[in-house]
């Protein structure tokens, strides 16, 4: 491999395993597994059998579960990158095993991009606030990875375009050398918050629109949740400091259109059993992936009440998912609200 950009992965859920299969073909790229089992059962039969079953996986990956391998893997490359494959419940943790990390095998280069699509749950801090807490004077350039992509499809080689944002040049870089290809187009931004409300809203919106179609609302209603999905969005983007215009690109538009409407869709699929009667609980019990929307809808309902945002389709899924109120009865509330411009301010006093 004539490179001299080498990767590693921490985290082999689906995401994770997905981008470290596409990076292991053009780069020398270690995944981390957190128990040692995992790491064999995927080394051995070259398939992650637990989150993507079926898919194989390039001969060239490594895969280990000691995260000094991880880092030793990046000393003395040219070149280093860190994707971080974890939900954003396990971000701070990752984030503070890496600057560890860094310290102890005296990296001095790093490109860490995270991948997680969500709000902390207790703090509504978007992931770049956590990771610039926990990476503060180690040197490492940060960024974020995103964009309408099912890992399984990915994994599979289908096409698929995605953007990391960061204010590194050099970031953005490595993640689009490390990935651009046949199958996989990297576009650029450096609109990290706009990216990452995008990833962490379109899941509760996608939550919304599985509802209406649970409750078989039809296609109409399902329109007019991804239009009205996307201006409650972009609102509360905005109010953070992101830029309009990323929200209809591949992070906001692109993610809500894929999220909302495809069946690969873990968001999508609580909504629907929700429509269908199941109890959150039941469906979460269910299910062995994770559902970022679920934790972060209360995050973003309160972030947006803090700033004087209304959301009122953030408000309904949280009343659905978390107060008892039934599907029907939110649907009821959204109808009844009054009318209004579409494009009328939505901050009082605005
Ligand atoms: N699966 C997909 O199609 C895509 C997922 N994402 C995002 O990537 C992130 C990871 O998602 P997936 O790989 O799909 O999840 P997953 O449920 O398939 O796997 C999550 C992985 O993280 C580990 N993990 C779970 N909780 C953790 C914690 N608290 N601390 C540390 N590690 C933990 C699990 O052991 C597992 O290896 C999520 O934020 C998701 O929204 C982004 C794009 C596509
Ligand atoms: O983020 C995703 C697609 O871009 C995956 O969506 P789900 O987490 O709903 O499966």
């Amino acid at each position: 491999m004539a490179t001299d950009l080498q990767v590693a992965v921490l985290g082999a859920g689906s995401w994770g395993t997905a981008l470290a299969a596409a990076s292991a073909r053009n780069h020398p790229t270690m995944l981390w597994a957190r128990r040692p089992e995992q790491a064999r059962r995927i080394a051995q039969a070259r398939e992650n059998a637990s989150y993507l079953p079926g898919v194989a996986l390039p001969e060239a990956l490594l895969v280990t579960s000691g995260l000094d391998d991880l880092f030793e893997h990046l000393r003395g490359a040219g070149r280093s990158l860190m994707i971080l494959g974890v939900p954003v419940a396990g971000m701070e943790q990752a984030c503070r095993e890496v600057a560890e990390g860094v310290q102890r095998h005296g990296l001095d280069d790093l490109a860490v991009v995270w991948t997680c699509k969500g709000l902390d749950a207790a703090t509504g801090r978007l992931p770049h606030a956590i990771a610039q807490e926990a990476f503060a004077g180690t040197g490492i350039m940060a960024g974020v990875l995103s964009g309408p992509s099912f890992a399984r499809e990915v994994a599979q080689g289908l096409p698929v375009a995605l953007t990391v944002a960061s204010a590194s040049a050099e970031l953005r870089g490595r993640v689009t050398e490390a990935l651009h290809g046949a199958a996989i187009r990297v576009y650029g931004s450096e609109d990290v918050i706009g990216v990452e409300v995008g990833g962490a809203l379109k899941n509760v919106m996608a939550i919304a629109c599985g509802i209406g179609d649970g409750l078989g609302m039809g296609a109409n209603a399902r329109a007019a949740l991804v239009t009205r999905g996307l201006a409650e969005m972009t609102r509360l983007g905005v109010a953070l400091g992101a830029q309009a215009d990323t929200f209809s690109g591949l992070t906001g538009l692109g993610d809500l259109i894929l999220t909302a409407t495809g069946d690969l869709s873990r968001n999508r699929h609580v909504g629907l059993e929700i429509g269908r009667g199941k109890s959150l609980d039941d469906i979460l019990g269910d299910m062995t992936q994770v559902a970022e929307g679920v934790r972060c809808a209360p995050a973003v309902r309160d972030l947006a009440r803090r700033h004087g945002i209304e959301m009122p389709i953030t408000e309904a899924v949280c009343a659905v998912l978390f107060e008892g109120v039934s599907p029907a009865e939110a649907v009821s509330r959204l109808m009844a609200r009054n009318p209004k411009e579409e494009t009328a301010p939505s901050r009082p006093g605005a």
